[in-house]
């Protein structure tokens, strides 16, 4: 097994004589669950799409399992990435039935032809969504689902290839609060699960990380603004740096939570005599 199954190493991606993603050197290792974090348009998609071997990078070095983009066919590495995000993989069609959203993985299509399935594909794929959560939803239409039941059937289906990585893109974004928690709540126990693949999940809360993240990324305007175990990493002084706001942060029993940071008292309104 290599000693990384991800590293980057000074890797730019340029568009347009603009870089959006800068000089970002990053080594994700076997067990580590990683979250990457970084406001609006920070460059986080971007990275997504560099390491799930998408997007090629302008310049610099990326190695995927110990083999070097560039040097071999993408094709034979990409399948040992999962990958849940709308902006990097299409979704099944609305009429999809969730058993076949999930086995068709299998055979890296969307929507079920003819191709027959073993049954040992059928179980698995049941046992992934039971997994998360969504094993009576089997015969339900792809399109019927929830937000929050789709991000999880999707999940399911990007482990249906047994992944060595998983890439997961802001999962419990547009979910309500008990939706987000449920869904929270499998990634903790998937995370704690040491036969899962690694993970890295990306958000721009901090309130969406699953308890079990060992490993944050920081990114602003492209580049790493820090990178390292979670405890030294989402401190108040390197969130408010990578936000551009001053926050105040906390953490109870593995949630983090981050506010404004409270500010001098409002000037007492000047009593007008009259
Ligand atoms: N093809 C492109 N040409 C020029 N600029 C681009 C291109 N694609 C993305 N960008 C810009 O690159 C920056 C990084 O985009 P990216 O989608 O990676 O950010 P992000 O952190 O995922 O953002 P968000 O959190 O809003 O989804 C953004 O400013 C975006 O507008």
């Amino acid at each position: 097994m290599p000693d990384a199954v991800l590293r980057l190493d000074s890797v730019n991606v340029v568009r347009d004589g603009s870089f959006l993603i800068q000089d970002v050197t990053w080594e994700v290792s076997p067990g580590q669950r990683w979250v990457v974090l970084g406001p609006n348009g920070a460059g986080k998609t971007t990275l997504l799409q560099v390491a799930s071997g998408r997007l090629f990078p302008t310049s610099g070095a990326v190695d995927l399992f110990g083999q070097r983009l560039g040097t071999v066919n993408i094709l034979d590495l990409r399948y040992r990435v999962g990958v849940v995000s709308p902006a990097l993989v299409e979704t099944p069609p609305p009429d999809e039935r969730v058993l076949d959203a999930v086995v068709t993985a299998g055979w890296s299509v969307i929507g079920r032809g003819d191709e027959p399935y073993d049954e040992v594909d059928l179980a698995r794929a049941a046992t992934l969504l039971t997994q998360f959560g969504c094993r009576e939803l089997s015969d339900r239409r792809f399109g019927t689902l929830s937000e929050g039941e789709r991000k999880r059937v999707l999940i399911a289906r990007s482990l249906m290839t047994d992944p060595e990585l998983l890439l997961l893109d802001e999962p419990a974004s547009g979910l309500d609060l008990g939706a987000r928690e449920a869904l929270l709540r499998r990634l903790t126990r998937f995370a704690a699960d040491p036969a899962a693949p690694v993970t890295v999940l990306v958000s721009h809360h901090v309130e969406e990380i699953p308890v079990g993240v060992t490993h944050a990324l920081l990114v602003r305007g492209g580049q790493v603004r820090a990178a390292g175990p979670v405890a030294e990493v989402l401190t108040a002084p390197r969130l408010s740096d990578c936000f551009g706001i001053p926050l105040e942060v906390s953490v109870a029993q593995g949630r983090y939570a981050a506010r404004l940071a409270a500010g001098p008292p409002p000037r007492r309104p000047v009593s007008v005599a009259v």
